[in-house]
């Protein structure tokens, strides 16, 4: 890797001095790679740091460990994504905008979901409609609430803001329920990360200036995903005066507009209130002759040297029966290519490793697993990185319990946790532990209770309960024993990521690294990749099967009704899903698929497909 040579395009951009800059960068051109070897040159330059944005944790790891032992690494750089980045300017500032202790991450869905139907009943107004309604249309309104919560704080609105803006003041009300139960629990959300950052940077313009002087450069890779609010957080740091900012992404990847991301931050805003020198990349390093003819015909014109690929590598378009014969074709295609060791396409021995299975949703998986739990074929699914789903219900338990030990006012999961163990009437865990009866979850809640603060004796009291379950007896249900320790191994190995990053180690800090996607461990498992295309950005594979190519699950039929910008997604998303591919690309579609609410469709094949042709 370190041995490529640079092309003199990559080359002005690892050399680009003071200013701001813009790298336009199509798939596979290097974009990963030249931000890295500039953010290098640029460490050994200055006395002053660096701030790296990136969008996803994996990312930032892949480029510090890029980086290597660089001197200076560590005190220069700041490598972390938007969230990573507030939080730690609201641990070191937080106190200016009121915040005294610092709030608690509530990082899952399902838990603001419960907050909003809390804050739906502290409205009476807006409660008697929605007793009216049933169990589907509570639920849609739920998630229309927290969507209106979200989109708000994305746009930086103040309630006063929405007060003024909205006619609809019921909505506003809830937001005001919804944050006035958050702060009871000393508790915010993702959203509340840049908001409140970048309430703090504009209320305290020295704070602003500090950061200005501290950061002597600030480069922001997958540009494309910006949205409104992170790019207000980054102009309220760095002011009209300061220029040292460079851009890098590629308008034909953005894929999260859903989640308000879009690439007119970079080619348009940027553009406009930095006036960057602006670079093109165009040439691919990464793919096949026969994969980039292919993504060329999704997205025509994006990478225009594509005939000095000398690779020629593999595009095949396959129509299946349905998706028992889809799964099975994908299936003995793997077998076959494993048998066959090499080709000179692929560097290497072929192994399951080098191959991903992509798709739209997460759905279309289910009849390939099993296909591939018959033939043994080891697989695994990419996440996205954030807090352990734990298996077992101890664990769960565990998990709820942790939550109160850290934050004793989060009465949200207090609530789960007396739910969950068929108790009321018990104030705390201390309390909790005098009630139980002696059993595991009694061991468990003791684990927790003798948690020093500092995390100092986390790695040897969990080793001590994972020998402890193993030699309980009386737990007798093989399976759930299995899950625990299994739960309680990748507990540990989230602490042992966090442990060697960290030098102040608290518990507390430890809970809020495991929200923030931190602490996952990077080291690849072993198996055939299947991943959702949006998991798989930025990654790369030399065999990518890309299954479930039918017309309304890719595109998604919700984009098909909707058209406009959601279509335009749908395309960049299946551009994002062909050009993960470095050397063979198998596209699949079944002609009959079995539908969630359990009947047989006829399906035609995606109109991307179609449209190739
Ligand atoms: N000058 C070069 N010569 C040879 N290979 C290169 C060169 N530059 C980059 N590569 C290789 O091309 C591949 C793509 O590079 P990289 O991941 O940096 O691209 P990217 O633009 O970030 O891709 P994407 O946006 O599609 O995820 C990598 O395998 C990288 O090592």
């Amino acid at each position: 890797m370190n041995n490529i040579r640079l092309s003199t395009v990559q080359q002005n951009i690892v050399s680009f001095d003071d200013g701001a800059l813009l790298v336009k960068a199509s798939a596979g051109s290097g974009k990963t790679r030249v931000l890295t070897e500039r953010i290098k040159r640029l460490i050994k330059k200055t006395n002053r740091k660096i701030l790296a944005v990136t969008f996803t944790n994996k990312a930032g790891e892949e480029m510090k460990e890029r980086l290597g032992n660089l001197e200076g690494v560590g005190k220069k750089l700041f490598v972390g994504n938007f969230h990573g980045f507030c939080q730690q300017v609201l641990e070191n500032h937080g106190k200016l905008i009121g915040l005294t202790n610092l709030p608690h991450i509530f990082e899952d869905e399902t838990d603001r979901l419960e907050l909003i139907a809390q804050a739906i009943e502290n409205t009476p107004s807006y409660y008697n409609q929605y007793i009216t309604l049933n169990a589907k249309e509570q639920r849609e309104l739920r998630y229309k609430v927290l969507d209106f919560i979200s989109k708000s704080k994305r746009n930086l609105l103040s309630e006063e803001d929405l007060l003024n803006r909205y006619e609809n003041q019921e909505l506003v009300l809830l937001y005001s329920s919804y944050q006035d139960i958050l702060s009871s629990q000393n508790a915010i959300d993702f959203d509340d990360l840049i908001l409140l950052s970048y309430s703090l940077f504009i209320e305290n313009p020295k704070i602003a200036a500090l950061y200005r002087r501290t950061y002597e450069y600030i480069c922001v890779d997958e540009a494309q995903d910006l949205n409104y609010a992170q790019y207000q957080l980054l102009r309220s740091i760095t002011s009209n005066e300061y220029k040292n900012v460079m851009m890098v992404g590629d308008p034909n990847q953005s894929i999260f507009a859903f989640n308000g991301s879009s690439a007119d931050f970079m080619t348009e805003n940027f553009v406009e209130d930095y006036q960057p020198t602006v670079i093109e990349l165009q040439e691919n390093y990464r793919s096949s002759k026969a994969v980039l003819q292919a993504a060329d015909r999704i997205i025509p014109n994006t990478s225009n040297n594509f005939n000095n690929t000398v690779i020629e590598g593999i595009f095949e378009i396959h129509k299946m029966d349905n998706e028992q014969t889809e799964a099975l074709w994908v299936s003995n295609k793997i077998n076959e290519l494993i048998h066959l060791k090499h080709h000179r396409d692929i560097e290497g021995e072929i192994t399951y490793e080098k191959i991903a299975v992509l798709a739209r949703n997460k759905y279309v998986f289910k009849e390939l697993t099993n296909v591939f739990e018959q033939n043994i074929i080891p697989y695994f699914y990419k996440i996205t990185p954030g807090s352990i789903k734990f298996e077992s219900k101890l664990m769960k338990i565990f998990e709820l319990s942790f939550r109160v030990r850290v934050n004793p006012k989060d009465s949200l999961h207090w609530i789960k946790l007396l739910n969950m163990i068929n108790e009321k009437d018990v104030g705390s865990l201390s309390d909790l532990a005098l009630v139980l009866e002696k059993n595991e979850i009694l061991e468990a809640i003791n684990v927790i209770l003798g948690l020093k603060d500092d995390g100092s004796n986390f790695k040897s009291s969990l080793e001590k309960f994972k020998v402890s379950i193993s030699e309980n007896d009386k737990l007798n249900d093989d399976n759930e024993k299995k899950m625990i320790l299994n739960d309680i191994k990748e507990l540990l190995e989230h602490w042992h990521e966090y442990d060697k990053k960290t030098d102040k180690r608290s518990l507390l800090q430890f809970k809020t690294s495991m929200a923030l996607g931190k602490t996952h461990p990077l080291s690849q498992k072993n198996g055939v990749t299947l991943s959702t295309v949006h998991t798989m950005k930025g990654q790369e594979y030399d065999i990518v099967f890309l299954l479930g190519m039918d017309d309304e699950t890719f595109p998604d039929y919700r984009a098909i009704r909707s058209g406009g910008t959601e279509m335009i997604q749908e395309r960049n998303n299946a551009y994002v899903a062909f050009t993960r591919s470095k050397r063979f690309l198998y596209v699949t579609w079944p002609q009959i698929r079995l539908m969630p609410w359990g009947d047989y469709k006829h399906r035609s094949i995606s109109r991307f497909i179609r449209e190739m042709s």
